[in-house]
């Protein structure tokens, strides 16, 4: 998918909120009290020239993000949601665009569409995609389970594993670098990553190394298995999990990359998945030998990120997964 997609994409276009005039080229209203606000403002200057609104007629905060400043516009062409930075560049608006075009073009599971991405005159970034009306529920979990696994099916990817573009998990940098062998991806660029990380942060050297020996050990969890990549979310938790006014789940605020599909799973212990949302998801998906196994392999990374993140209070926990998988591989 990604190979097929993302590089005819260009990251300052995205999707155009409507495809025939994407290749247009836009024409800005010139009049000179337009002109001055507009190249003031480019989030105004697109939802007013391709996003084919005359008038903004409010603009409201929209509460609920950490990392962000978000904002809803209302315009006569629709609502429109945007994120501002004002001290980072585009590159991270860029991934998370990226990363919903290609969730958007599998047509399975509800995302944002992105529709652009772009410097703020002043410094910072921002991003405009399809604003969504959530609905009061947090939707059918079966549902969820389903349509998560028809975007796992339909998300394919030539390149291997791996995205075009580095993103982040949370605020970490998470290497999307290419590569044919999940293992080696998975070992180097998610579990490594983080295990370098600690060590470095906090000179936590007994982590680093007991972590590096498990990393050279994790192919044994892997016999008998084909691991093919697949779009992934790559940050699903509760908080990035929402549905829309028709009940329909919704996904958001993404850290994709084409991976194992079971590293979905790495967030579960914050994502309240039950039982009808994984049969489901088995019933289009089917379970793999030694899933169960693996389990605590993904979320490892998650919990890694987190020390990393918020501090000693989660190293407990990837320590214990640590050890229990180098007794279980006698490594
Ligand atoms: N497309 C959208 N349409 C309407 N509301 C949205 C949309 N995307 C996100 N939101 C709402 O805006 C809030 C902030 O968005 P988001 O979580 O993406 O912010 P952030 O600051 O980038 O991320 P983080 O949660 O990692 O701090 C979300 O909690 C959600 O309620």
């Amino acid at each position: 998918m990604m190979g097929a997609h993302v590089g005819i994409i260009s990251p300052s276009t995205f999707f155009p909120r409507f495809p025939p005039t994407s290749l247009i080229k836009t024409k800005i209203n010139t009049s000179p009290v337009c002109s001055i606000s507009m190249s003031m403002d480019p989030v105004r200057e697109w939802i007013l020239s391709e996003g084919k609104a005359t008038k903004i007629t409010k603009i409201s905060p929209v509460g609920g993000g950490c990392i962000n400043l978000a904002s809803r516009y209302d315009t006569d062409s629709g609502s429109f949601f945007v994120k501002t930075n004002r001290s980072i560049g585009p590159s991270m608006f860029e991934a998370e665009a990226l990363g919903l075009g290609a969730m958007y073009e599998t047509g399975t599971i509800r995302v944002p569409r992105p529709y652009k991405v772009g410097e703020l005159p002043t410094g910072g970034s921002y991003i405009i995609m399809e604003f969504i009306e959530f609905g009061a529920s947090r939707g059918n979990q079966s549902v969820l389970g389903r349509k998560l696994a028809e975007m796992h099916k339909a998300g394919k990817s030539s390149k291997g594993f791996g995205f075009d573009v580095d993103n982040t998990i949370g605020s970490t940098p998470q290497i999307n670098t290419w590569s044919s062998d999940w293992i080696q991806f998975y070992g180097e660029h998610r579990l490594g990553y983080q295990l370098k990380l600690a060590s470095r942060q906090y000179g936590d050297s007994l982590i680093y190394e007991r972590g590096q020996r498990l990393v050279k050990s994790i192919g044994k969890l892997f016999e008998n298995v084909a691991i093919e990549p697949c779009l992934l979310h790559g940050d699903l938790w509760s908080g990035n999990i929402s549905s829309d006014k028709n009940g329909e789940p919704v996904i958001l605020d993404p850290a994709c990359y084409y991976g194992h599909s079971e590293a979905e799973f790495g967030m579960s212990w914050c994502a309240g998945f039950g039982a009808s949302f994984y049969n489901s998801y088995f019933e289009v998906m089917p379970k793999q030998p030694g899933f169960e196994e693996r389990r605590d392999l993904y979320m490892l990374y998650h919990y890694l990120n987190h020390y990393n993140l918020f501090g000693s209070g989660y190293r407990s926990s990837a320590m214990s997964i640590i050890d229990d998988y180098l007794a279980l591989l006698k490594a």
